[in-house]
């Protein structure tokens, strides 16, 4: 039993040690798996860690892969590029190869013609020596023959000045108008029996014209100087009375002339003007005479006036006189003299409301203070500064004439030249004077209005005014230097002063009406024009006795 007890206690000492060495086991195991846990856990995330490195690097072997293939695509297409150079460069190369061809043969070519030319060159610079002088010879020859042209020139303008001053430094012409069909009045020609019965016959016709014609002849058919006018009238014992009177002139227009045959004999004081004188050009006579048709003239080629003609002779005298050497400045300025009061023509306003006043220097220069002067550039620019003016002109109506105008309106073209191979200078002045119309108070109508009878009364005292300045002048010219000479009397004959004295060149125009009716006026006008001319003859005079002498 106790064996048993032993064999228990030692089994169960065993069993107690076997226990004791499970559970020791048993720790030891699990304290193993733990370890192994562990180390399995640390390998998970060294795993993980190792799987991330690797993902990484992936996508950067990736990334490489797409430059590397990225970097290929640019080579290939940098390579296809450099092939196509390669292959327009083998084409260039062709085209150059056969240029050169073609250049060799043309330096072949070329250096045949430049042997050609050195031949050519050797035998012409033995020549060239030659020409040389020849050239020295003529340039010399220029300049002689170019001292000759201004000598004749100077020649030229002392002739031409001695020609105008032989025809007298005052001139008078005079113009009878055509009758107009405006001048027919209309009870003449009206249907004797109401407007149904047909017009009157022309022979009629031509008998009223004949009727209203006053009785003007030209006997003169050479020189074309002078003019008859003759009336028949009754005297009081009812014996017929017939009276003749007879003018000449320089010059005497018949109505059928044209305004190019006037213009024909005025031209030449364009021609003076740029040399350098003064010229004074009027045109006189009743209202309705014709004075603006002969100045400013009509809207067609050949009816153009004197004033547009004198502009343009002007502007081709300049020209011409350009070649030898003279350099021209024109200016010009338009003015009416209406009551004695200066008006801008061509100022900026409308209406001129300026107070003007006329200054003469001492260099015998005239000037108006505000008015407007124009450079003038070509004969157009003169023409549409005419028809600017031409508006503004003051017109009123008359008994005689409904377009009348009643100032005188002054065109003054100033010309300065200048020769730089002379070294000389002129300074002409050209006035273009289409004065208002000269009729006496009774035909003017203006017994009955105030404004009217001033106006006639200024403007008969202008036309009186510059009468005896020219019978002055034409007195002076006879001899008498200490003459007076009443400038001073009208504001036309005072703007004029230096134009009209001294070695000065004035021409009237005396216009006239055809018609019977005026017949009286007509012969106011040709009095007064022939008190003008007889001046004229003193002049000349003196002219011929000092080309005598
Ligand atoms: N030589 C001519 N040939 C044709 N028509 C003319 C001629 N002279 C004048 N006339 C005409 O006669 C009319 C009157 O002429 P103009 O107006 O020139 O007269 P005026 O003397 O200047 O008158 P005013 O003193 O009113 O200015 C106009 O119709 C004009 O066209």
């Amino acid at each position: 039993m106790d064996a048993e007890r032993a064999k228990r206690e030692e089994l169960e000492a065993n069993h107690h040690a076997l226990l004791a060495t499970s559970k020791s086991q048993e720790l030891d195991q699990r304290r193993e798996l733990d370890t192994a846990l562990d180390e399995l856990e640390s390998l998970k995330r060294k795993h993980a860690n190792d799987l991330l490195d690797w993902e990484t690097e992936d996508r950067r072997k990736d990334r490489k892969v797409r430059e590397l293939e990225e970097d290929v695509r640019l080579r290939d297409e940098d390579l296809e590029r450099e092939r196509e150079t390669v292959k327009t460069l083998r084409a260039t190369v062709s085209q150059q190869a056969t240029a050169q061809l073609t250049l060799n043969s043309q330096v072949t070519a070329l250096q045949a013609q430049v042997t050609a030319v050195q031949i050519a060159l050797d035998n012409s610079s033995n020549s060239a020596a030659e020409l040389a002088l020849k050239l020295e010879a003529a340039e010399k020859r220029i300049a002689e023959q170019a001292q000759e042209i201004r000598d004749a020139e100077a020649h030229r303008r002392k002739l031409h000045n001695m020609v105008q001053e032989l025809k007298g430094n005052i001139r008078v012409f005079c113009r009878v108008r055509p009758l107009l069909s405006s001048d027919i009045p209309s009870y003449a020609l009206v249907r004797s029996g109401g407007s149904n019965s047909p017009s009157p016959p022309p022979e009629n016709q031509v008998l009223v014209r004949e009727k209203l014609r006053a009785d003007i002849m030209f006997p003169d058919k050479m020189d074309h100087k002078e003019i008859v006018l003759r009336s028949s009238s009754e005297s009081a014992t009812g014996q017929e009375r017939k009276d003749e009177w007879q003018f000449s002139f320089d010059r005497v227009f018949e109505p059928q002339s044209t305004q190019a045959e006037v213009f024909e004999e005025i031209s030449l004081l364009a021609q003076s003007c740029a040399d350098g004188y003064n010229v004074c050009i009027f045109a006189y006579g009743q209202t309705g005479s014709g004075k603006s048709f002969t100045m400013e003239g009509g809207p067609t080629e050949p009816t153009i006036g004197m004033i547009p003609r004198a502009v343009e002779q002007v502007f081709r005298v300049t020209e011409e006189l350009q070649s030898k050497g003279w350099v021209y400045h024109l200016e010009g300025q338009f003015l009416e003299i209406y009551n004695e009061t200066i008006n801008d023509l061509l100022g900026k306003a409308e209406f001129d409301k300026k107070k003007h006043e006329i200054k003469h220097d001492k260099s015998g220069r005239t000037s108006v203070t505000d008015i407007d002067v124009i450079p003038l550039t070509s004969p157009n620019q003169v023409r549409s500064l005419l028809s600017i003016a031409q508006s503004r002109r003051t017109v009123a109506s008359t008994l005689m004439n409904e377009r009348s105008s009643r100032s005188h309106s002054v065109f003054t073209l100033r010309i300065c030249g200048e020769n730089a191979a002379t070294g000389e200078t002129c300074e002409g002045c050209l006035n273009l004077v289409d004065l208002a119309g000269s009729e006496r108070l009774d035909k003017s109508g203006a017994g009955n209005d105030k404004d009217r009878l001033k106006e006639t009364q200024s403007i008969n005292k202008s036309l009186s005014a510059l009468g005896d300045v020219i019978a002055a002048l034409g007195e002076k010219g006879d001899g008498k230097n200490d003459k007076h000479i009443p400038y001073r009397n009208s504001k036309l004959t005072y703007l004029l002063q230096n134009s009209l004295s001294g070695n000065s060149k004035t021409l009237m125009v005396l216009n006239l009406s055809p018609l019977a009716a005026h017949l009286n006026e007509s012969l106011c006008s040709l009095r007064f024009a022939t008190k003008v001319n007889n001046t004229t003859l003193g002049t000349a005079k003196k002219q011929i006795k000092s080309l005598g002498s």
